[in-house]
């Protein structure tokens, strides 16, 4: 069993536009994979193997800096986006029930005017770097939510309306530089993984992998081990998206172990997460009302609570 592999060619980022008789065919591999599977690899995006090594190569040179250099930069320093930042190791459990992650994460989450980038010699080019890739990711993203809206016969543009303010401060779009550090497995604590089990938040994911280590959980409850596809970009559904679409969608969970005893590698992954603007009313797409009406903002804010804890 494994995760399948789309083509998307027809509507990648070089492309202007596709007609719905073009896309007829990703979008039902899509639905296929997003109802049985919940994940979908995406070949021939736009976005390029380059791209990417672009993002984890800067990001690598930041997380590499002495704690000190870090510091000034933490995730809730900021007032007008308390989710943009740094986290540090061990600050976040994505399965609360566990000890934090072992792995440290640059938030990029908002372009306020206000916010201080890391700006020193050894991270230059620190901003210019995430901000593209930002608004790369932001426009395949936004190509992912109209096929899918047309995989279910739904007004295509359903999804779109309510991701109007991505990369503003008014939507939660963040785009997440993940930095996995050597460890010794053996000295870490009972349960404690590099990402622990858990489900994402908001509407898709991208995630873009350094080398492998995801696995994914199975409808039928076992983990499987997602290969890394050099250029292939990994799309998952989130579960207000699973909300959306009265689960015909389903939003599974996933981690990353630690390595093996004795190998000290390092890994970096890059994931986009996609959050429906904050005052956009989620409701079932299928008019069920199976799940009751939450928006994107409130919804965000309570996950983000239990994965932090309450202090
Ligand atoms: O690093 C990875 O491959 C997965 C990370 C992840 O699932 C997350 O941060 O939500
Ligand atoms: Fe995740």
């Amino acid at each position: 069993m494994s995760i399948p592999v789309v083509d998307f060619s027809v509507y990648n980022l070089s492309k202007r536009e596709a007609t719905d008789e073009q896309l007829q065919t990703p979008s039902k591999e899509m639905k296929n994979a997003f109802s049985q599977f919940g994940f979908v690899f995406l070949k021939n995006s736009g976005i390029s193997q380059e791209e990417v090594e672009r993002v984890m190569d800067i990001s690598e040179k930041f997380f590499l800096q002495p704690e000190e250099l870090k510091k000034p930069f933490s995730r809730k320093s900021f007032p007008n986006n308390p989710n943009h930042g740094w986290v540090s190791l061990e600050t976040e459990r994505l399965n609360p029930s566990q000890p934090g992650d072992l792995k440290e994460a640059f938030n990029t989450a908002s372009f306020h005017p206000d916010i201080k980038w890391p700006s020193s010699e050894a991270v230059r080019g620190f901003e210019e770097i995430h901000t593209t890739f930002f608004q790369r990711c932001k426009e395949l993203s936004l190509r992912v939510l109209r096929v899918i809206a047309q995989s279910l016969a739904l007004d295509p543009d359903v999804f779109l309306d309510a991701h109007r303010f991505i990369g503003t401060d008014e939507n939660g779009t963040t785009l997440r530089s993940l930095y996995y550090p050597p460890v010794k497995s053996e000295m870490a604590k009972e349960g404690q993984l590099r990402c622990g089990e858990h489900s994402d938040y908001g509407s898709i994911t991208l995630l873009f992998q350094g080398s492998k280590g995801l696995q994914v959980c199975t409808l039928s409850g076992e983990f499987i081990s997602v290969p890394s596809i050099p250029g292939a970009v990994l799309v998952n559904i989130a579960d207000l998206m699973q909300r959306w679409t009265s689960d015909q969608f389903v939003s599974v969970r996933h981690r990353v172990l630690l390595p093996p005893v004795g190998d000290s590698s390092t890994r970096q992954s890059l994931a986009y997460f996609v959050q429906p603007d904050d005052e956009a009313l989620i409701t079932c797409c299928d008019g069920s009302d199976k799940y009751p009406p939450v928006t994107g903002g409130d919804y965000l804010m309570q996950r983000f609570s239990e994965s932090y804890g309450k202090s």
